[in-house]
């Protein structure tokens, strides 16, 4: 039985980083509604500078290993991808990814067209040439196989043979990832491939948003294996794996306008980016205990291909409108930070004779930041921070009424905190992302149930289950229906008779229209959560008691200090530790202000019950 080992290859001992493009398309002029120039501006080979949001004077700069301006052809961005197909031919894993947002030249850039082939094409053509010029003396014979897949709505769907099966995703012993199931075929030149590669992209699933008429709504992975055997005993076997992504395109769906469907697939197309995110962050760290590969899909594909074994360049694309100057920022930061996720590549090879596996030098997730300097970017923007200068007004186009607040407050916040902190708050924001997406689906998905269970049970008891349908959302709209209440001002009366609500009784004696709170000497946030966890008339209806306006003056003071406060400013608040504070503050770099209250339930973990506790702790604390 062949067994199979990973073997360092003495020609790649050293480690090997992401090599980092930026791909910037030509300028779509008819797209740009006010029509401003470029955003972004190339200086040269791998330089870029995009202008300073806070002062339209200003620039901020980037370097990267290279820059594609606008003239660029697809021959040229090819060649930062050349040089790592070789390694595929002696049995390590190459990857090739466009990342970038919606509509910024990701597909053209990986697919092309006929006229202009973009990477994968040029590549696979590379990879026969490799395999054709492949000595016949070296005693090695190649075998070249493909296999193509998109994410859509994390689920692995094969497009060479298709029907919609889930395919799994599992890890060999060696740590290579690996697709039961999936369709590979031999291909023994490029026709051989283009011919079941374009038909194939046809089952690609694409739809026509606001921002890109065919947009792609799925990762799109092609996979290239190169085997090659010894024909000498002990037939040495060496598999190389070359994976060729387009990813999904980032999506603000305040401006694609999806809805639906399309903002289905948005969440899923996010939430494996924003989990890209958290691993390339923990990657960065160094010390992450564990890289959140599992979260998603797709980064549970990329597995072997970042801060694994693999050889990788990411091509980040971007695009110069100014309505794209968001994501074109962002987009330029995680391109950034990618920079510094170091690979180890070794060889993975079977022999036909049994040998002891050679232990792979690291864990993948050990391979962290290389210790490059800190970016000039942060330098440059801490310096326009300083200065204080006025946003500029191209910003304040109709179309992202927005955007400046969620830029202000996002470097409010990463001038606010520790570099620690700052990485541990992008992974709590990140976290508090999906779940805050998954809270979505579940309450869309719950309402179409109710919806469905209404129409049911027919016209009489339809109110009537509305009614219980509208009380068991409550916790997420904050809505009450007449009957709902009364039952609440029920309850302010009711409980003040029985000795369930003694010890409360010892807290707070509330009166109508006047307000008088005796406490004694434990803290607030101690008594109002009562011990054995059951509601009370505190948790029911007990803000009714006190005077409106007392009441309002204390819920504007704590809506302030959550809109306005500083980390510390928010640990002041009841039941706000640490962790709570940093995702408050995490919810409104994404969210933006706290319009009411509730919205405070957007920050995660913030439970309608926990939002009931915090809003008693600290209107009685505000009180005095
Ligand atoms: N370098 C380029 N030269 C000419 N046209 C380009 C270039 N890059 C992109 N385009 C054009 O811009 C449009 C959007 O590009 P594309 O579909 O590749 O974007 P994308 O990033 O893949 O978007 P999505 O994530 O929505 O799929 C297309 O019409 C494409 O032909």
């Amino acid at each position: 039985m062949p067994q199979r080992v990973a073997v360092s290859d003495g020609a790649n001992k050293k480690t090997s980083r992401v090599r980092v493009a930026v791909r910037l398309r030509p300028f779509m002029g008819n797209q740009d509604e006010n029509d401003e120039g470029p955003c972004v501006k190339g200086l040269d080979s791998q330089n870029l500078e995009i202008i300073n949001w806070r002062n339209a004077t200003e620039t901020v700069k980037y370097h990267f290993d290279a820059f594609h301006g606008e003239q660029t052809t697809q021959q040229e961005v090819f060649l930062s991808v050349k040089p790592i197909l070789p390694h595929i031919l002696n049995g390590q894993n190459a990857c090739v990814f466009a990342y970038g947002p919606t509509g910024a030249g990701k597909t053209h850039t990986m697919m092309g067209s006929s006229d202009q082939p973009g990477v994968i094409p040029r590549a696979v053509r590379e990879v026969c040439k490799l395999v054709k010029a492949k000595d016949d003396n070296e005693g090695w014979d190649y075998s070249i196989g493909m296999s193509y897949l998109e994410i859509y709505n994390e689920k692995v769907l094969d497009l060479l043979s298709p029907s919609s099966l889930d395919l799994p995703i599992r890890e060999d012993k060696d740590k290579n990832i690996l697709i039961p199931g999936l369709t590979h075929t031999t291909i023994s030149c490029f026709s051989d491939f283009d011919k079941q590669f374009v038909p194939a992209s046809l089952n690609r699933t694409t739809a026509s948003t606001k921002l890109n008429q065919r947009s792609s709504r799925s990762h799109a992975v092609l996979l290239i294996k190169v085997v090659r055997t010894q024909r000498a005993l002990p037939h040495r076997q060496q598999t190389g794996k070359l994976y060729l992504i387009d990813l999904a395109g980032s999506e603000d769906n305040r401006r694609t306008g999806n809805q639906g469907i399309r903002l289905k697939e948005s969440g899923a197309i996010n939430l494996s980016l924003f989990t890209l995110n958290k691993v390339v962050d923990s990657l960065n760290s160094g010390t992450a205990v564990r890289v959140p590969y599992r979260d998603s899909k797709l980064t549970r594909m990329l597995q072997d291909s970042l801060g694994g074994s693999a050889h990788s360049v990411m091509i980040t694309n971007i695009a110069p409108e100014y309505k794209h100057y968001f994501d074109t920022f962002s987009a330029l930061n995680f391109a950034s930070k990618s920079k510094l996720i170091v690979n180890k590549p070794f060889t993975c090879e079977t022999v036909a004779v049994p040998v002891l596996p050679v232990k792979r030098a690291k864990e993948d997730h050990e391979a962290g930041g290389s210790g490059e300097p800190p970016k000039k970017r942060q330098k440059d923007e801490k310096k326009t921070e300083q200065d204080g200068s006025s946003p500029s007004s191209h910003f304040h186009s109709s179309s992202e009424p927005s955007v400046m607040e969620r830029l202000i407050a996002l470097e409010k916040l990463m001038m606010n905190c520790q570099d620690k902190d700052k990485l541990s708050m992008l992974k709590d924001v990140a976290q508090s992302r999906m779940e805050i997406q998954e809270l979505k689906e579940k309450q869309k998905e719950f309402e179409s149930n109710a919806k469905l269970f209404s129409r049911l049970t027919g016209e009489g008891s339809g109110a009537k289950h509305e009614a219980a349908f509208k009380n068991s959302t409550a916790p997420l709209q904050r809505k009450q229906s007449a009957a709902t209440k009364a039952n609440r001002q029920q309850a302010v009366v009711q409980p003040l008779q029985v000795s369930q609500i003694q010890p409360l009784q010892q807290l707070v004696v509330v009166k109508k229209q006047s307000v008088c709170v005796k406490k004694k000497e434990k803290k607030i946030s101690e008594l109002v959560e009562p011990p054995d966890g059951k509601e009370n008339f505190m948790e029911t209806g007990w803000e009714f008691q006190l005077d409106t306006s007392v009441l309002e003056h204390s819920r504007q003071k704590i809506l302030h200090v959550l809109n306005t406060g500083s980390l510390k400013e928010l640990k002041s608040l009841q039941q706000i530790g640490d962790k709570k504070a940093k995702l408050i503050l995490g919810c409104r770099e994404i969210h933006g202000l706290f319009i009411k209250l509730e919205d405070v339930m957007k920050v995660e973990g913030m439970t309608a019950k926990r939002f009931s506790t915090f809003m008693k702790a600290n209107i009685l604390s505000a009180m005095g």
